[in-house]
Order: C-alpha cells, then sequence, then structure tokens
C-alpha cells in the first residue's frame, strides 16, 4: 500500500523572506552529510540528505526531509522504508554522486553496501547507518516530512564526520585522545 501524506498548509501568500536569502542563510547551517536508501519492490534508489535529525527516543525515531521533486521520491515513499548512512571525511565524492542528476545504478556501484533488516542498503563504511521503516509523512511546501522508525543500528565505529558547510564539504579531524591526568 502506498504512504499517504497529510497535508500541513504553512506559506503565507507573499513570504516575508526570499528562497535565496533563505538558502544563504541555511548555508551558514553545518550539517553532517547522510545518503538516504531504499530497496524494495519499487526498485533501488539513494539521495544525500541534511535535512535529517532526531525526532524522540521512544520509540527511536529520524526525521528525512525529502524533496517531491527528487528522483528518488517515488522509490522512497512506495517501499516505505529507508536506511540513513552518516557519511565519514572520505565520503565527500559518494555525496556528490547522491546529490543528484547521476543515474541510480553508477551511484550505487562507486561503493560497497550490505542489506539491513528493511531491505534497504547500508553503506558498509558508514558513520553508522539507521535502518528505519516510515511510520508516516506529511507534505510541507515543496517536501515529504518522512517519520521514520529506527528498527535496527549498524556500524558506529568511525571519529572523522563529513560536514556540509556553505555548500562544500568539510573533514572534521578525530578528537584527540584524552590526556592522561
Ligand atoms: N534540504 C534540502 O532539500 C537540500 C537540498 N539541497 C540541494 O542541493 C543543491 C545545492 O545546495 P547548496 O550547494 O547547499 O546551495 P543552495 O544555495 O541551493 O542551498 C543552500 C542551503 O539551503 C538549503 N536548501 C537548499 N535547497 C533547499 C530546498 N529545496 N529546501 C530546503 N532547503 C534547501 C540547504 O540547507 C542548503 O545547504 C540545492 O539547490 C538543492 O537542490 C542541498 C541541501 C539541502
Ligand atoms: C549536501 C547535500 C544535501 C542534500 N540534502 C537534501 C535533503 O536533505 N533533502 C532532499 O530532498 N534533497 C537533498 N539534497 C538533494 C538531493 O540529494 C538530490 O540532489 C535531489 O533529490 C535531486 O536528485 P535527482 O537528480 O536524483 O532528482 C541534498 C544535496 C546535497 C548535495
Amino acid at each position: 500500500m502506498r504512504l499517504t501524506a497529510s497535508r500541513i498548509d504553512i506559506s503565507p501568500p507573499t513570504p516575508a523572506v526570499s528562497m535565496t536569502d533563505y538558502r544563504d542563510a541555511m548555508a551558514r547551517l553545518a550539517a553532517a552529510v547522510t545518503i538516504v536508501t531504499t530497496d524494495g519492490a519499487a526498485g533501488m534508489a539513494g539521495f544525500a540528505a541534511t535535512a535529517v535529525c532526531s525526532v524522540t527516543d521512544s520509540p527511536p525515531t529520524l526525521l528525512v526531509c525529502l524533496n517531491r521533486s527528487s528522483s528518488a521520491h517515488a522509490a522512497v515513499t512506495a517501499n516505505r522504508v529507508l536506511c540513513v548512512n552518516v557519511l565519514d571525511n572520505r565520503h565527500a565524492a559518494l555525496g556528490n554522486l547522491f546529490g543528484g542528476r547521476t543515474p541510480m545504478p553508477e551511484r550505487f556501484a562507486a561503493a560497497a553496501w550490505h542489506p539491513l533488516a528493511t531491505g534497504a542498503p547500508a553503506l558498509d563504511e558508514a558513520l553508522v547507518s539507521f535502518d528505519c521503516r516510515i511510520a508516516s509523512a506529511s507534505h510541507v511546501g515543496t517536501h515529504d516530512l518522512l517519520i521514520c522508525e529506527v528498527i535496527a543500528i549498524d556500524g558506529g565505529t568511525g571519529a572523522r564526520p563529513l560536514l556540509y558547510f556553505q555548500r562544500n564539504y568539510h573533514a572534521i579531524a578525530a578528537p584527540p585522545p584524552a590526556s592522561e591526568h
């Protein structure tokens, strides 16, 4: 059964802030970079995402914001499962590939993956991967807000996250070892 989204109408007739000013301001909000994947009857797909955050730990729940114009949208919403893969600082090129305009097979061929409980591909070298079932979805403007129940977690050993800031990737070094005194 296809996921149906409720509509939350929040846009005023004339926005007080232009899209350009909003994007310029958002470019200053540093964010972790993820690749969100799906697989199932509607096919395998994936996209780069920074609009991901924790909602609650009871039950463990993530929010993923997905543009309805994305080529991954139909597969994600029809499969109703996704995996959020958090990138480390070696993954900037992979972020670019999944950032759009590249055919899906080419995106997935660039790295090694393994399926988790939902069947969505987890990136072998992710900092951590969250395997999720999509519990609900709402439309807000151009995007679907996907409320995702985390049903499995994989990885969690790396220490060097990839960040996105001012329209560029930035590698974060590992923290120094704790001092002995
Ligand atoms: N949340 C999203 O949907 C995001 C989409 N993108 C896509 O990647 C392209 C390149 O992004 P940048 O190089 O960072 O330059 P940009 O000037 O297009 O975007 C700057 C910042 O604005 C926000 N943003 C951009 N497009 C958005 C959208 N459609 N909805 C909500 N927030 C958005 C993001 O925080 C982004 O980092 C964007 O034009 C967009 O297509 C990038 C980041 C987040
Ligand atoms: C760093 C980065 C972060 C992005 N974050 C999101 C996001 O959170 N949500 C989203 O819908 N698209 C996001 N995008 C855009 C998608 O990854 C992708 O470009 C878009 O869905 C169009 O892809 P398509 O060519 O497959 O249709 C981001 C792109 C980049 C490069």
